[in-house]
């Protein structure tokens, strides 16, 4: 058992929360590019930072969208951060005018092994944990340490009995 486990508190978030609060994202980002406020690209990491950053790349009509995968959890078990697969080199260069985009950061370590490939780009998540909040330079909702934050691309409606059952 990791020494993350467990965490105390559940935080469900649905489509629509998740939805709402990547556009909040991408309206804070608006125009804080390095050149004229622009950003040239979008680099989201996957899996989790897909869906938010197709949704910040439509806001903010950005075109131009590659992937970084770096594996760091089998569950809610964390281990080393590895990156499977990189972004073009071409494109990224050292990161500057890039949004680097997660769905969150918890401990911080994959934000950290990203941020040191691409110093200068910016990094930018939905939901932040403490630990993690130094590694992002932009994020939308902070939750506590002891949080687990359930996303809805890893959940399914379910039948639940009534809180008071019938004889
Ligand atoms: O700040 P950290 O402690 O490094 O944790 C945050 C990372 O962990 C999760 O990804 P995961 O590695 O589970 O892969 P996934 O996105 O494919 O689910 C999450 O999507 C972040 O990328
Ligand atoms: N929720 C989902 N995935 C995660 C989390 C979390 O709180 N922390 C690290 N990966
Ligand atoms: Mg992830």
């Amino acid at each position: 058992m990791s020494e993350r486990l467990p965490h105390e508190k559940g935080f469900h978030v649905s489509w629509d929360q998740v939805h709402r609060d990547s556009r909040a994202l991408a309206w804070r980002l608006d125009g804080r590019g390095p050149d004229n406020g622009e950003w040239k690209a979008i680099v989201a990491i996957t899996r989790g930072g897909m869906a938010p950053a197709m949704i910040v790349a439509r806001e903010l009509d950005i075109r131009v969208i590659d992937t970084i995968s770096v594996k760091s959890y089998s569950h809610q078990d964390q281990s080393e951060a590895k990156v499977l697969k990189a972004p073009d080199p071409e494109m990224i260069g050292d990161g500057r005018g890039v949004l680097v985009i997660d769905d969150l950061v918890d401990s911080g370590k994959t934000l950290e092994l990203v941020r040191e490939l691409y110093p200068n780009a910016h990094f930018a998540t939905v939901y932040a944990k403490p630990k993690g909040e130094p590694q992002v330079d932009t994020f939308i909702t902070g939750v506590s340490q002891d949080t687990w934050i359930f996303f809805p691309w890893d959940m399914a409606l379910q039948y639940v009995e009534p809180y008071r059952g019938s004889d």
